[in-house]
């Protein structure tokens, strides 16, 4: 990032202040993690590159408020390492920590799906993605071809906000795209969709989207009967022969 301005906008998006528990994901050479220190924040920064993970610990040095981490995140056992800290600094309440990441586009997917399920643990992520496909994520509306399981999933999880783009000029190495920053407020379990199993209506939800403009009563059959399905269509106005909205 070579914008500290930027680095200012993703913490204030995630409301960071002194004390905060911080999640970052690819520190990189520390630009973010030096605006997270600065603002007080403890930070927790996992980072898979040997190098750039040395770089981050010899520029700030041994301090209790910043441990480095060398791993993928996609297999950081996010729990056992938060949860110790989290009740540590808890006071009582309990409390929550945060992500906040500018991290490459490739991974932000998966990040996304790895996270929003933690809400025992966080309470925000910040995250930059593709300008375009932070766009989709957030104001993709139901029942319109850019809906799809992922949107299901993020609203399921969270509830999420585009907050700005980000010029491509700021990154280095300059990618091809600019980035779009989205704050997702991460939902405790007791605030999800009320649905029998989480797995289930995950499994119905892709499902539902396989097979383009095939009727939902065919697409689901495996799951339960015409004669139900028809019956859950009919009950929120839809009709028996609903297809999957298709985008081609
Ligand atoms: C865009 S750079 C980081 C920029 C930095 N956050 C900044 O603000 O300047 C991305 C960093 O993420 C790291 N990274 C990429 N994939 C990762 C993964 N799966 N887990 C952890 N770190 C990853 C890369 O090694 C790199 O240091």
């Amino acid at each position: 990032m070579l914008n500290a301005r930027v680095n200012e906008e993703l913490m204030a998006a995630a409301g960071v202040e002194e004390g905060d528990v911080v999640l970052e994901i690819g520190p990189g050479t520390g630009s973010l993690t030096a605006a997270l220190l600065a603002a007080g924040a403890t930070v927790v920064a996992v980072e898979k590159d040997k190098h750039m993970a040395t770089l981050v610990r010899d520029r700030f040095g041994s301090t209790e408020q910043l441990k480095v981490i060398e791993e993928d995140i996609t297999k950081f056992h996010v729990h056992s390492h938060f949860l110790p800290i989290l009740e540590e600094k808890s006071c009582g309440t309990k409390k929550y920590a945060k992500v906040v990441s500018n991290l490459p586009f490739n991974v932000s997917t998966e990040v996304v799906k790895q996270i929003l399920p933690m809400g025992d643990v966080f309470s925000v992520m910040v995250l930059m993605l593709q300008d375009e496909a932070a766009l989709r994520l957030a104001n993709a509306s139901i029942q319109t071809p850019e809906y799809r399981p992922i949107n299901v999933f993020v609203n399921f999880y969270s509830e999420l906000e585009y907050k700005f783009k980000v010029e491509r000029a700021n990154l280095f190495p300059q990618p091809t795209v600019d980035g779009g920053v989205i704050r997702f407020k991460i939902k405790d379990a007791g605030e999800y969709p009320p649905v029998s199993s989480n797995k289930s209506f995950f499994s119905m939800v892709n499902s539902a989207f396989n097979g383009k403009r095939k009727m939902l009563r065919k697409s689901l059959q495996h799951l339960c009967s015409s004669a139900d399905i028809e019956a859950a269509l009919t009950s929120i106005g839809l009709p028996a022969t609903t297809v999957r909205v298709d985008d081609g």
